[in-house]
């Protein structure tokens, strides 16, 4: 498959050459205007039930470090929201900058986070991940803007394996995580249909933006920053700002339950 990354030779202004959907009409990530989103009384409350039993391992795969869940039956899911049916959490990721002004995909009112975690979910109406990846109603991202305040112990949890996943390609086991810890009290969220951040960027995702920050320290910002995109060959490069800048909106409706 086709190589990218994000640098000026490889990212987010070059993906379009071998992912013309690149410049399609939902594209993501956004930037977020509050003053502009629209009250839905008809949606429902986001139910979310994680079974930390379900997480398995996480990996440096080159572009973020993913922590993989197993996703053979309906314990670790998404309902509620603005999707219909069930959803399965399959991984988290996080999109992080080189420093603190920046990190994150989605922006609000054009503020960047530091950083910005993605827990990707599937419908199971489709048999698979696979399946369900590039298909209009197949995923759902659930985001979560981090900001600079105190450690957060929950994530260190994470941060402390980043040592055995310092280069592409290294895997480690990692059980009994909750992925619910990582979330903020509120689950007030703003929603739109969209796309997926990397490459192949399938316009599959009805992202579920929570509005509430969770905290993470600058000293802990700096562990992500000393993962690599590079694997153990090559020459070592730090794996930092992999983001993608927001996107033209192209008249999308960006939904609140929240007033
Ligand atoms: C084929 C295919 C695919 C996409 N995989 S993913 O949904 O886990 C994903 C989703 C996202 S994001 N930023 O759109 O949630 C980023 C990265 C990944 C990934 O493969 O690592
Ligand atoms: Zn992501």
């Amino acid at each position: 498959s086709h190589h990218w990354g994000y640098s000026s030779h490889d990212g987010p202004d070059k993906w379009a050459d071998h992912f013309p959907i690149a410049n399609g009409p939902r594209q993501s990530p956004i930037n977020i205007i509050p003053s502009q989103a629209q009250f839905d009384s008809s949606l429902k409350p986001l139910k979310i039930h994680y079974d930390p039993s379900t997480s398995k391992d996480i990996m440096n795969n080159g572009h973020s470090f993913q922590v993989n869940f197993l996703d053979e039956d309906d314990s670790t899911i998404l309902t509620g929201g603005p999707v219909t049916g069930t959803y399965r959490l399959t991984q988290f990721h996080c999109h992080w900058g080189a420093s603190d002004d920046k990190g994150s995909e989605h922006t609000v009112d054009g503020i960047k986070y530091p950083c910005e975690l993605h827990l990707v979910h599937w419908n199971t109406k489709y048999a698979n991940f696979g399946e369900a990846v590039d298909k209009p109603d197949g995923l759902a991202v659930i985001g979560v803007f981090l900001k600079i305040g105190s450690a957060n112990p929950r994530l260190q949890k994470v941060l402390d394996t980043f040592d055995a996943i310092k280069a592409k390609g290294h895997q480690t086991t990692f059980k009994n995580f909750d992925p619910k810890n990582l979330l903020p009290a509120s689950l007030n969220f703003w929603t739109y249909e969209g796309s997926l951040t990397t490459p192949p960027l399938f316009e599959s995702v009805t992202w579920i933006v929570l509005r509430d920050p969770i905290s993470v320290s600058s000293a802990q910002m700096e562990k992500f920053r000393k993962l690599l995109f590079s694997s153990e060959e090559e020459h070592p490069r730090c794996m930092c700002d992999n983001y993608r800048p927001p996107q033209p909106v192209k008249g999308r409706k960006v939904r609140t339950n929240f007033k």
